[in-house]
Order: structure tokens, then C-alpha cells, then sequence
């Protein structure tokens, strides 16, 4: 949750209260789903390279303590099933509103003829790529993130004085806009100014993740782990609807998108006709 030092005020913004013991109810469900009580043995259905049994033996083994085991299982559960899941339904809603550019999409796409998805070589589809990349540009599912705490003493540009202890993030959403960087159409949804080739858009998103001018996974050290699985899981589901379908917004829906936090079209409904 943003701003973790409005938790102080729980008493008087009971919310902030409610939904931190929501969180806590949600983390031991979890738990419960993945750890039994008793310390069985793995039992048919159960896979051993499956990530919630690998972490279960890392538990029970004493390579992660409890408390680590339930970070993890927060991360790895919000981040890689709530993240996707948001890119995916801002994806839709942003081909949804341009019809042209998803008409384009269907073109480069639909005549493949291929029987098998594993077959598939997503590097000869550079403008599937490109168009995941510009919805991940303009609509990050994480738009703004305060959840750094400054262990010294800091200086940002000579300038911008920043005491120990204060609670620092960074925001995608504008970061990913900024006219310096991306030109003055920043704001415009135009998947062709990544490239047109899968080498261009490589080299584009290398550059534009080293400069910092385009942070949808962060970066760093502590950047999303799950990077590459996630723009995976986003080519075989655009590639397999947008062979299927043809999607439009519905006229009734209010255009609008979550006020704060995670961010996708709010309430979004679309109406799928199928090709
Ligand atoms: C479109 C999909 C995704 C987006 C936009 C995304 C974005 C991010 C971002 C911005 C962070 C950094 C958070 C921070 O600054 O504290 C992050 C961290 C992380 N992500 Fe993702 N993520 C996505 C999908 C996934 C998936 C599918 C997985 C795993 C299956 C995953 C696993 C993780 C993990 C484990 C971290 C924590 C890394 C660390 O703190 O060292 N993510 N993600």
C-alpha cells in the first residue's frame, strides 16, 4: 500500500486498518493452501518442480524461515498472477479503442499456420511485440510504488535533500510518458515507434530500460523476476484472441481508469465477436 506511514493514522482512517487486515487474512490463506498441517511427504498430484511444492521443501528443509516463506508466497502470488492479469484487460481495453491498430495486429498475425504454439518462433511477430510493449508503456500495472525506505541520508541532483527514514518510490505511469524521452505523441498508443523489427525493438527496449525512461518491471537488482514469463503469457493470449476474436469497447461503459494503485481501465467491459 502507498504511503505506509499513513498506517500511524489507522485509528483514523479505519481503511487503512481494514485493508491491512485483509492482507494478513489473505497471506494465511495462502499458507494454509500451500503448507499442510502435518509435514506429509509429496503426495500424488503434487510436483516437485511445481514452485509452490519447491517452496514448501525449502521450507521444510529450513532454507526459508516462515516468515520468509510467506513473503514469498505474497510476491509470487500478487505479482505473478495480479500483474498479468491487469496488463492483459489494459490491453484489451487499449486495442479496443483503437480498432485500427488491432486490425493491423490481426493482419500481421491471423495467416499463420502453425499447429502447435511451441512451434511458434515469437521473434518473426516484431509487431505483437511492439503493441504488448506500448500497452505495458502507457498503462503499467504497477503506475506508482512508494515502498522504499532510506536507510542514509541521500542527495538527488546535487539539489533534492532527502532525510533518513522517508518513504520513496517511483511512478510508472508518468516516468513511461515523459515527452523528453518518448517525444511529444508520449501519450499517444503508436506500437510502431518501438520498431519494426524484432532486433529494433530489442535494442529500443534494452535502451529505454538502461535509461530509465521505460521502468513497467523496474529495474536494477530488485527488478520484476518474472519479466520474460510475463511478456510470454501476454504473446500467446493476444496472438490466440486476436486470431479468434474481434473486440470493441461497450458504447455503456464510462471510459475510466482506477483512481490509485494498481492500474487498468475501472470496470471495463468489452464485447467480443468472434471471426
Ligand atoms: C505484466 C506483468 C508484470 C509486471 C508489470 C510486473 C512488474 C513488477 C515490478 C514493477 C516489480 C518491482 C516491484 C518493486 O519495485 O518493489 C516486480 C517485482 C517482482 N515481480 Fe513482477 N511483474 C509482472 C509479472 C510477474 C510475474 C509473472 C512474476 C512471477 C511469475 C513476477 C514476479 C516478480 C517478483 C518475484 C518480484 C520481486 C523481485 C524482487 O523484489 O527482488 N512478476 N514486478
Amino acid at each position: 500500500m502507498n504511503f505506509p506511514v499513513l498506517d500511524r493514522l489507522a485509528s483514523v482512517i479505519p481503511s487503512r486498518a481494514k485493508a491491512r487486515r485483509l492482507i494478513r487474512q489473505f497471506s494465511e490463506l495462502l499458507q494454509a493452501e500451500v503448507i499442510p498441517s502435518s509435514g506429509k511427504k509429496l503426495q500424488n498430484g503434487e510436483n516437485a518442480n511445481c514452485l509452490g511444492d519447491r517452496l514448501r521443501s525449502a521450507w521444510r528443509d529450513g532454507t526459508l524461515n516462515t516468515k520468509q516463506l510467506r513473503d514469498n508466497l505474497n510476491v509470487l502470488y500478487v505479482a505473478g498472477q495480479e500483474n498479468p492479469q491487469l496488463l492483459m484487460v489494459s490491453s484489451l481495453y487499449l486495442l479496443g479503442k483503437h480498432s485500427e491498430i488491432q486490425e493491423y495486429l490481426r493482419e500481421k498475425i491471423k495467416d499463420l499456420s502453425i499447429s502447435n504454439l511451441d512451434d511458434l518462433d515469437w521473434r518473426s511477430l516484431p509487431y505483437l511485440t511492439a503493441t504488448i510493449l506500448e500497452c505495458l508503456r502507457l498503462l503499467p500495472p504497477i503506475s506508482q510504488l512508494v515502498n522504499r525506505h532510506v536507510a542514509e541520508p541521500a542527495c538527488l541532483g546535487g539539489r533534492m535533500h532527502i532525510p533518513r527514514g522517508t518513504y520513496i518510490g517511483y511512478n510508472s505511469y508518468a516516468t513511461n510518458r515523459d515527452p523528453v524521452a518518448w517525444g511529444p505523441d508520449a501519450n499517444d498508443f503508436r506500437p510502431e515507434r518501438w520498431g519494426s523489427t524484432d532486433e529494433q525493438i530489442s535494442r529500443k527496449y534494452r535502451s529505454a530500460k538502461a535509461r530509465a525512461e521505460f521502468i513497467s518491471f523496474h529495474g536494477g537488482s530488485r527488478a520484476c523476476l518474472g519479466e520474460k514469463f510475463a511478456l510470454l503469457q501476454m504473446r500467446i493470449s493476444l496472438f490466440v484472441l486476436a486470431r479468434a476474436f474481434r473486440w470493441e469497447l461497450d458504447p455503456e461503459w464510462k471510459d475510466q481508469m482506477t483512481p490509485a494503485g494498481p492500474l487498468h481501465p475501472r470496470g471495463v467491459r468489452l464485447v467480443f465477436k468472434k471471426l
